[in-house]
């Protein structure tokens, strides 16, 4: 612990404006009336704590309402209550469960720590109470907010189809895929970053897609079966049913929370046409974030509706889902999630005359980027070649065919894809 007249001097003007922005913000609120004198303006001792060891390079200060710390090239805050909260001693935490026992209510919301020191990489908080909380330096940088806001959750390759045919992403083969660690590990790595891949020398039966499927996640049953299998009879109210052309979409928008993969094995087709087209909406939504920030922030913002009516034989149905274009996570702005089909977007009731034209100008924008033809993937898909899609990132479409086409395939729930993912280590 070192701190020099100047240095201290300096801490406490700063920590003085400080207390001046708060009282500002009005987050004060005796302050005025309490300070009568200069001294008393500091009522803590407010000066950095340095270790030690100056080649561990940690400084901290104790704030009256937060917590700060220096270490590692990060500047970290920490909010007192959240201090508590995390405790990780075996009163406050079940370390086998994994779970909090701490009934975090049971916090006084203005609590301070009594003293703080530092030992070795361990900082100590001891509470009024006298319950002692131990933090690994290591472990605040990793679960601070200023470490996530640098992070993405998920690393991924956005693609356009030059990208991603010069990446030589290779299929992986049915055995390998079913029999080995590895096999689902590249499989996985290869979905995880481009947002879809392909299982090859699959056997063209719905039960062998079936097992595919259930290698990596629980089948996620809607309302059009566990397992679907379809052709263009229109026994179904969809333009999926019939032969005709359909432009990108992601499917499953009027779900309040959209299908997490699609998987696609095409067991037969006579026929002409009928090619498969992908489209990354993360790398046409990206183009449009360094175009046209503010229609990027639109996109995120609008809340819109979609729907699917259904009234065919036995199959009625109606799905209403809501949720903006673009979903970002609010701390890092990383793109999470694309809801994007036109063809069951609903009436648009959520938003005022003004900024329904800016967001029809922004859905433009992004209409044109996913629509740039060097963005495009065709492949045919062929029996034996199981496609999955991350349909809240990738969109599919298909060009119109002629002849009999036999297409089965089912949805996955998000959840155990990235269940699977990271029980192999990947990060997801
Ligand atoms: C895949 N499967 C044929 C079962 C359903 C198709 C759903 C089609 C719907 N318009 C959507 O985009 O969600
Ligand atoms: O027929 C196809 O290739 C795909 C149709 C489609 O978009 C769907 O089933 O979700
Ligand atoms: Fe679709």
């Amino acid at each position: 612990m070192s701190s020099t007249g100047g240095q201290m001097w300096y801490h406490r003007l700063s920590h003085l404006q400080s207390r001046l922005q708060d009282l500002l913000r009005g987050r004060v609120t005796h302050w005025a009336l309490q300070q009568s004198n200069f001294k008393s303006l500091f009522p803590l001792a407010i000066y950095w704590h340095h270790t030690a060891s100056k080649s561990l390079n940690c400084v901290w200060q104790q704030h009256e309402d937060h917590f700060e710390l220096q270490y590692a090239n990060n500047v970290m805050r920490f909010d007192y209550v959240w201090l508590r909260d995390h405790c990780r001693s075996a009163s406050c935490y079940n370390s086998k469960t994994h779970q909090r026992s701490l009934d975090t209510a049971s916090v006084d919301l203005c609590i301070q720590p009594k003293t703080i020191h530092l030992d070795e990489t361990t900082l100590f908080f001891t509470w009024p109470d006298g319950h002692v909380t131990r933090y690994d330096l290591d472990w605040l940088v990793k679960n601070s907010y200023e470490g996530q806001k640098q992070k993405v959750i998920q690393p991924r390759i956005l693609w356009n189809a030059e990208i991603y045919q010069q990446a030589q992403v290779p299929a992986v083969d049915f055995q390998t895929f079913l029999e080995t660690k590895e096999g689902l590990k590249n499989f996985l790595q290869n979905f995880l970053l481009y947002g879809i891949a392909f299982v090859e020398n699959v056997p063209p039966t719905q039960k062998h897609t079936e097992k595919v499927a259930e290698r990596i996640s629980l089948i996620r049953e809607t309302i059009y079966g566990r397992m679907w299998f379809f052709t263009s009879d229109f026994s179904r109210g969809d333009t999926a049913y019939t032969n005709l052309a359909l432009d990108r979409h992601t499917d499953t928008t009027y779900f309040q929370e959209p299908c997490g993969i699609q998987v696609f094995h095409c067991l037969k087709h006579e026929g002409t046409g009928g090619r498969t087209l992908l489209v990354d909406g993360f790398y046409a939504a990206e183009q449009v974030l360094q175009k046209a920030p503010e229609e990027f922030e639109l996109l995120s913002k609008v809340p819109l509706k979609h729907e699917y009516i259904e009234n065919v034989g036995e199959c009625q149905n109606h799905m209403i889902g809501v949720g903006p274009v673009l979903n970002t996570y609010p701390w890092n702005k990383e793109l999470y999630l694309i809801r994007y089909n036109n063809y069951d977007r609903a009436v648009i009731n959520t938003v005022p005359y003004d900024v329904v034209h800016r967001w029809y100008t922004a859905h433009r924008t992004l209409t044109r980027e996913l629509r740039r033809p060097e963005n495009e993937f065709w492949v045919k898909l062929k029996p034996g070649k199981v496609l999955f899609i991350d349909n809240w990132r990738v969109l599919h479409g298909r060009e119109s065919f002629t002849g009999y086409r036999q297409l089965c395939g089912c949805y996955l729930t998000r959840d155990d894809v990235l269940n699977t993912a990271r029980l192999l280590g990947l990060q997801a």
